[in-house]
């Protein structure tokens, strides 16, 4: 594939790194690769980079799927970062700061960062592409998103998805949009970063209460309406932000939102049914083996909520239940117990 804009010197396909060989870092680097660009992934380990480049396969994550001969693996940061036209980030969110911290020096000059990350950092209630922007010196136009109903696991079966690549320069998001196009992955782009990425890290916190009331068998009613004052409270959250609005009803919010809450492939959404169902947080924390984002963020964004003088009750709930200790019945008493309201306001 040439590269999807004129400003790009021509003749060689389009290379992307992918910092993260999880979930998500090994799908969109199939994503990637089929889409027709070059790509290496990096790993943290040394036996999961030559597996990768040996077999084709992540085999802690995706061991039934073959990788594109596109995809190669490294653990060395520097060959990773190499003349990579984008360098996408993918793991959890509260490694972000040190880990690109260490990868920064590494990057290629001109690179756009993208991140897939869907959290909000604990104690500066900072944005990832605020976290990227601080660490990695670049402005926000150099800086996209991607994000949307994507759960890994249909991605590498090539079942049919959208998404939204965000970017405050709408001609890098465009370009990304063309790096990582495929026949079952349609991106959209979108110039509201800040509402794309308060979607994604949002929806995890209300897929985990969503969960946690399947968990206690509370019913679709009890879902329905979780997952629609969820949307009132992250788009209240959002416009205060300076979000616009209507991205809440696009892939970002409403899309990511349904998908998460009613999928079993959810980490966040069965990470809340385990509590729901009486598991304590140790145990349910033992028995998550990847990346539940909303555990950590749901504080972080109740912290952006009370920054910017928003109310959450959800959030609140959610933080309630899974940091305080709170049994989810009593949780569920005070939510419904709050004062009667307009619906919107
Ligand atoms: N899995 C999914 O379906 C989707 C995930 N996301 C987001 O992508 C981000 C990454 O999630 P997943 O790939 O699913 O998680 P994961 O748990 O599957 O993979 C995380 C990756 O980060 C690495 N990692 C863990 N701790 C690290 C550290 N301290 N330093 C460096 N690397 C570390 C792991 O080795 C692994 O390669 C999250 O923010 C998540 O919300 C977004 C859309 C879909
Ligand atoms: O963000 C996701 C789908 O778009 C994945 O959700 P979980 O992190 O809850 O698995």
């Amino acid at each position: 594939m040439t590269r999807p804009d004129t400003a790009a010197p021509a003749g060689r396909p389009v290379k992307a790194a992918v910092f993260g060989t999880g979930s998500w870092g090994t799908a969109f680097g199939m994503v990637l690769a089929d889409a027709g660009c070059e790509v290496t992934l990096w790993s943290r380990r040394q036996e999961l980079a030559d597996a990768i480049n040996t077999t084709r396969v992540n085999p802690d994550y995706f061991p039934d799927t073959r990788l594109p001969e596109s995809v190669r693996a490294t653990t060395d940061p520097a060959e990773a970062a190499h003349d990579a036209d984008f360098t996408v980030l993918a793991i959890p969110s509260q490694t972000l700061r040190g880990n690109l911290a260490a990868w920064a020096p590494e990057l290629a000059p001109g690179t756009v960062l993208v991140s897939l990350m869907k959290g909000v950092e604990l104690g500066t209630a900072k944005r990832m592409s605020e976290v990227i922007q601080e660490v990695a010196e670049v402005p926000g136009e150099r800086v996209a998103v991607v994000t949307g109903p994507n759960l890994a696991k249909e991605i590498v079966a090539r079942m049919p998805a959208a998404a939204v690549v965000a970017c405050r320069d709408e001609t890098v998001a465009r370009r990304l949009q063309a790096a990582c196009h495929t026949p079952y992955f349609r991106p959209y782009t979108n110039t509201d970063v800040v509402g794309c990425e308060l979607g994604g890290a949002v929806k995890n916190v209300i897929g985990l209460a969503v969960g946690i009331a399947d968990g206690m068998g509370l019913g679709d009613n009890a879902k329905g309406s979780l997952i629609t004052r969820g949307l009132a409270e992250t788009t209240r959250l959002g416009l205060a932000m300076g979000a616009d609005p209507l991205t809440f009803s696009g892939l970002a919010g409403l899309g990511d939102l349904v998908a998460t809450c009613s999928s079993p492939l959810s980490r966040n959404h069965t990470f809340g049914t385990n509590l729901g169902r009486g598991m304590t947080l140790q145990e349910t924390i033992a028995v998550t083996r990847q990346t539940a984002e909303g555990v950590k963020s749901c504080e972080s964004v109740l912290d952006l909520a009370r920054r910017h003088d928003v109310d959450m009750p959800i959030t609140e709930t959610v933080v309630g239940i899974v940091h305080e200790g709170k049994p989810p019945m009593v949780a569920l008493k005070e939510l419904m117990s709050r004062a009667a309201k307009p619906e919107r306001r």
